[in-house]
């Protein structure tokens, strides 16, 4: 256990050459001195160069970590793959010993190349010896040997719990671990375990063979595996047959626990077993009780399967899931994200609800009559709607956009634009900081700050922006209390901003063209609302606008 209170903070201070910026001698210092061993380590480094100022790396975050020790699986479905997957999707660093190495696909196994017991030996300990692993969980040990060898690696760098997968069978039916291990996890794994996750064929095979064909044989035998010394059982039912929920079966050596939910319709369940085993590791690294840790684990694996129904990858009988939950929005039918580039800020058309209402427009039927027009970009900026409305109109406004390759943004609500993919999010200066939106949204989406100064230009820059939007403009009612910068604020913050720049704030047809006039390189358009969304015609007013645009730009050049 690491308290509080105990922390060491060790100061170093090293003299670099001129021109060296990046760190380096950092991680060989920390590696060779070996001081990040104990998490209670708190490390402040100070670099100073000649010709930069002082530069601080401070580490001091505490990351939960699973050890896995598990066989390659190639199709990537199950196995270290499998486990580095679900402990990236529970957020926690996982780091892999390889015992074995299988050609492997969606059919089954094809070959299986066992690592030398030598081998893995080394690489348990370059992990142990050098990081702080919370948890470490087992998948394919293919010989009795291994077992060994983990048994005494543990005994050398304890860790908080072990997680044992008893892999011996793939679902495929192929052999992971044959009968001469059998013994082996009998009396050096089983005891040493925290829990053990046995499928039925694997639960069947430690218990010699004993039938496992209905729930109430499940509990039978999870008794049975904890008298043999598991502190918990968990017994799966992915494989039991005609049953509509997915039950398992979880022993602490006091209470028994049916653990059911819904049996997703999926052929892709292939490495579910892993994941769970990897998922009940993770949660353990984070802090969670044993039965908390499962019942997490269990929902995850539920979760995933469900979002990954309709995932198709290799011909065989039995498919690998999204543990991460993302490839079906980069799937090809879906229409990939527009790349952003200044020049799309020209005509940049805002969404108002209730504009759209008082014209009685959709706001599709809106989106796509500014597309139409000309809009360059979209930004819909729903303040009074239902999330679940919103969310829907997104979906719609974005494949209109998407056929027409202008980029789609969302105002302020970035679970909007999370749940529908949106191209991005348009943020203010009270909104979420654009670098917590940036770590949300990924490093491919568009991101635009509200600024009227300088100093928030600078700010919306270094927090990795895209563009910035700066306004009023002139006098606006779409906005109550919002200052009017003018055209002198807006050429300020034009020359100051490192990002390209929108205009923003009572720009219509009439007025627009001194805006385009003020001839600073990054003023890339305008970016307007009543000018076309408060019309009866959306197309004629956008396509009006665009012509004077156009008009502005070639004067300018
Ligand atoms: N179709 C399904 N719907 C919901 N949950 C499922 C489904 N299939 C399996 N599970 C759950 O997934 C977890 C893993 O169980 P399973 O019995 O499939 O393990 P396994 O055979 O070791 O997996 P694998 O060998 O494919 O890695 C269990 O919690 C089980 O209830
Ligand atoms: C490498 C490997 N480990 C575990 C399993 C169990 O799913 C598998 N199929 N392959
Ligand atoms: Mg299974």
């Amino acid at each position: 256990m690491w308290g509080e209170g105990s922390s060491l903070n060790i100061a170093v201070s090293l003299s670099v050459p001129q021109g060296f910026r990046q760190p380096k001698g950092l991680s060989l210092l920390l590696v060779n001195s070996r001081i990040n061993r104990n998490k209670q380590t708190r490390i402040f480094m100070e670099m100073q160069g000649n010709e930069s100022p002082t530069t601080s790396y401070q580490s001091t975050i505490n990351i939960p970590h699973v050890l896995t020790v598990a066989g390659s699986d190639s199709g990537a479905g199950a196995g270290i793959q499998a486990d580095l997957k679900a402990c990236a999707a529970r957020g926690v660093y996982c780091s892999t010993v390889i015992t074995a190495v299988t050609a492997q696909n969606t059919v089954g196994v094809q070959g299986v190349n066992v690592v030398p017991e030598d081998f893995v030996a080394e690489q348990m300990k370059s992990v142990l010896s050098d990081m702080h692993v919370d948890v470490v969980k087992t998948g394919m040990l293919p010989s009795i040997g291994i077992v060994k060898i983990l048994h005494q690696h543990l005994r050398e760098y304890p860790v908080r719990a072990l997680v044992v997968d008893p892999v011996m069978v793939s679902t495929s039916g192929d052999v992971l671990a044959g009968p001469s291990v059998l013994a082996g996890f009998r009396e050096e794994l089983l005891p040493m375990a925290d829990i053990i996750t046995p499928n039925l064929k694997e639960a069947s095979a430690l218990l010699d063979g004993v039938k496992i064909k209905t729930v109430s044989d499940m509990r039978s035998a999870a008794k049975l595996l904890h008298d043999m010394g598991a502190r918990n059982v968990l017994v799966k039912g992915g494989d039991l047959p005609d049953s509509l929920d997915a039950v398992d079966i979880f022993f602490d050596g006091e209470h028994l626990y049916e653990l059911r939910s819904s049996r997703i319709k999926t052929h892709n369940t292939h490495g579910t077993g892993c994941t769970l085993a990897s998922c009940i590791a993770a949660e353990l690294a984070k802090g969670a009780s044993m039965l908390e840790a499962v019942k997490v684990a269990k929902c995850f694996v539920e979760t995933a399967l469900d979002y990954s129904k309709e995932i198709f990858i290799g011909n065989g009988p039995q498919g690998p899931f999204d543990h991460l939950m993302k490839l079906k929005s980069n799937a090809h039918n879906s229409g990939r994200q527009v790349r952003f580039n200044p020049s799309d800020l020209f005509l940049y058309a805002v969404t108002d609800s209730g504009m759209n209402r008082r014209w009685g427009h959709s706001i599709s039927d809106a989106v796509k009559a500014a597309v139409q027009g000309g809009a360059t970009i979209v930004q819909l900026r729903e303040k009074d709607i239902e999330t679940r409305d919103f969310v829907e109109a997104a979906k719609s406004c974005l494949q209109i956009c998407r056929a027409n390759g202008v980029p789609l943004l969302i105002n302020d609500r970035i679970d909007v634009a999370l749940a529908c993919d949106a191209d991005g999010v348009h943020i203010g200066q009270s909104d979420m900081p654009a670098r917590t939106a940036r770590a949300l949204l990924g490093p491919e989406k568009i991101i635009g700050v509200s600024c009227k100064t300088p100093e928030q230009a600078e700010q919306a820059w270094i927090a990795g922006a895209d563009y910035i939007g700066c306004g009023g403009v002139y006098p606006t009612n779409t906005k109550a209390n919002n200052l009017t910068v003018g055209l002198d604020g807006l050429k300020t913050v034009c020359l100051a901003s490192k990002l390209p720049v929108v205009a923003i704030g009572g720009i219509k047809v009439s007025n627009a063209r001194p805006v385009m006039e003020i001839g600073v390189p990054n003023l890339k358009g305008v970016a307007v609302v009543s000018a076309i969304f408060d019309s009866e015609c959306v197309l004629t007013e956008t396509r009006k606008l665009h012509a004077v645009l156009m008009e502005a730009t070639a004067a300018v050049k």
